[in-house]
């Protein structure tokens, strides 16, 4: 692998770059493989015991909780685990995530957090995890197949405080002084994944760099109004180029008389040749210092105010159909009595109530692509159930489910025909250890493969 000699230049001076080691790292060695467990959905294996190692040479994430190395690279594809939400892939640098909120936000509260650039959704299944079910994330991603897939993800992890956004960052700033929390993963020129991605060596440039650092600088300018007073922003990259990070964190003090916030590493080995006690007002991620690959990362407070938009409290809307309704969902959902639901072309989509002028308040400014939890569509006296009422964490447990080997499970997952023995009639839950994979409904002389087409597994084992 030939790292560009411009970008070796550019990177002579910049805080914790060894130019030697760097090289070496990118020529010998492979990237780590490393996944993220789902809280919500807790499985066997990839536990950690107290020595942070297993037999199977698991090992913990440092700065991420639920973060794990994994010593081969299975293959996810063919594992139902994966299919049903257990857990994420995701390079270990950047659930570092973590820990920056852990210091900089205070995590008990109920909160309203914007992750702007979101797909295909690592970062916002880490920030969703960490949350009240009373706080709501609020994923965005401005290309539309890409928001799609960010949806997938979420419906996968399972819980319903997530709205699914498909806007320019520009539209956000109309919901002003809104958010407790920004997050902006920012698209940027990628050198820090090289090692993952090696075709971005030949799409990478010093003008590329400088075309990047200036659309961060539009994408942080459109949506700062947004952010509350006394708001946090984590604001990170997967590039070494100074002007897209340091630079960044410069422009925003100044131009927003942002606060730039200390990020306490003293539990992390994180820089070779920089104090670890000493906190940071931004970090660098090296493949040649951690497990992991080149991450950048820094959190600011929003000083200045903003006259917050102003929120009806919704009242809940009370009807006979609405009673007739909830008698349906009784069946389907646990503690129905708990929560709310919206109508929108047919389906029905269950949600906290404590969120529902939320709602109703982003779908008037911005593009919805998916709130709470899609329960289906009403035929008659029951309902056709969603895909997303399969994965989720509130499906009642009255509802028939039917668990399947590895290899029954991969065929649901392919959408070929299967058989099952003394099957219960009528639509049931295909569970693979016990996690929710999708629906199937059972006839008389045949089973209907009710897992959605466009997640099916292509690819042979
Ligand atoms: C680094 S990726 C985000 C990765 C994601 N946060 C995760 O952890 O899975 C940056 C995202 O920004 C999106 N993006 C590209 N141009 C953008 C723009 N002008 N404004 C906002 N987002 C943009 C990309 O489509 C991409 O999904």
């Amino acid at each position: 692998m030939k790292i560009p000699q411009a970008l070796i230049d550019s990177l002579q001076n910049v805080k914790g770059f060894h130019e030697e080691a760097f090289i070496k790292i990118h020529e010998q060695s492979e990237s780590p493989t490393s996944i993220r467990l789902n809280p919500f959905k807790p499985i066997q294996k990839w536990g950690i015991s107290q020595e942070n190692t297993t037999d199977e040479g698991v090992s913990q994430v440092p700065w991420c909780e639920k973060g794990r190395y994994l010593a081969t690279r299975p293959k996810f594809t063919f594992d139902p685990l994966f299919h049903a939400g257990a857990y994420y892939v995701q390079e270990a640098s950047s659930m570092f995530l973590e820990t920056a909120l852990k210091q900089t936000v205070d995590l008990t509260k109920d909160l309203k957090v914007l992750d702007l650039c979101a797909a295909p959704g690592g970062k916002s299944t880490l920030i969703n995890s960490l949350l009240t079910p009373e706080s709501l994330l609020i994923s965005n991603e401005v290309i539309r197949s890409r928001a799609n897939i960010l949806a997938d993800n979420l419906t996968r992890w399972g819980t319903m405080n997530t709205v699914v956004t498909n806007n320019d960052p520009k539209d956000f700033a109309r919901l002003t002084g809104f958010f407790d929390v920004l997050v902006i993963d920012a698209p940027c020129s990628g050198s820090g994944l090289f090692r993952k991605d090696p075709e971005a060596i030949n799409e990478w440039s010093l003008d590329n760099v400088t075309m990047c650092s200036l659309r961060q600088k539009r994408i942080i300018g459109d949506v700062w109004a947004s952010l509350k007073e006394g708001g946090t922003l984590i604001y990170s990259t997967c590039s070494y180029s100074e002007a897209e990070n340091e630079d960044i964190v410069k422009w925003i003090c100044e131009e927003f008389g942002a606060k730039n916030l200390t990020l306490d590493i003293a539990n992390f080995q994180i820089n070779t040749d920089l104090e670890n006690t000493k906190a940071q007002s931004s970090l660098r991620f090296y493949p040649d210092q951690i497990k992991g690959e080149g991450f950048f990362i820094a959190a600011f407070k929003k000083l200045n105010s903003e006259k917050e938009t102003f929120i009806r409290s919704g009242k809940p809307i009370k009807n006979n159909s609405r009673r007739t309704e909830r008698e349906i969902f009784r069946t389907w959902v646990n503690g129905i009595d708990n929560f709310t639901w919206f109508e929108k072309n047919d389906d029905y989509f269950l949600i906290n109530p404590d969120h529902e002028h939320i709602i109703k308040l982003l779908q008037s400014n911005l593009y919805l692509r998916k709130a709470g939890i899609r329960m289906g569509k009403i035929a008659g006296k029951d309902l056709i159930p969603d895909h997303e009422l399969a994965l989720s964490l509130y499906l009642s447990e009255n509802i028939a489910r039917r668990e399947l080997s590895r290899e029954q499970a991969i065929s649901y997952l392919r959408r070929d025909d299967f058989t099952l023995e003394q099957a219960q009639k009528g639509w049931s839950l295909m569970t693979y250890e016990d996690h929710g994979l999708g629906w199937a409904k059972i006839l008389p002389n045949r089973i209907n493969n009710y897992y959605p087409k466009e997640l099916r597994i292509l690819s042979r084992a």
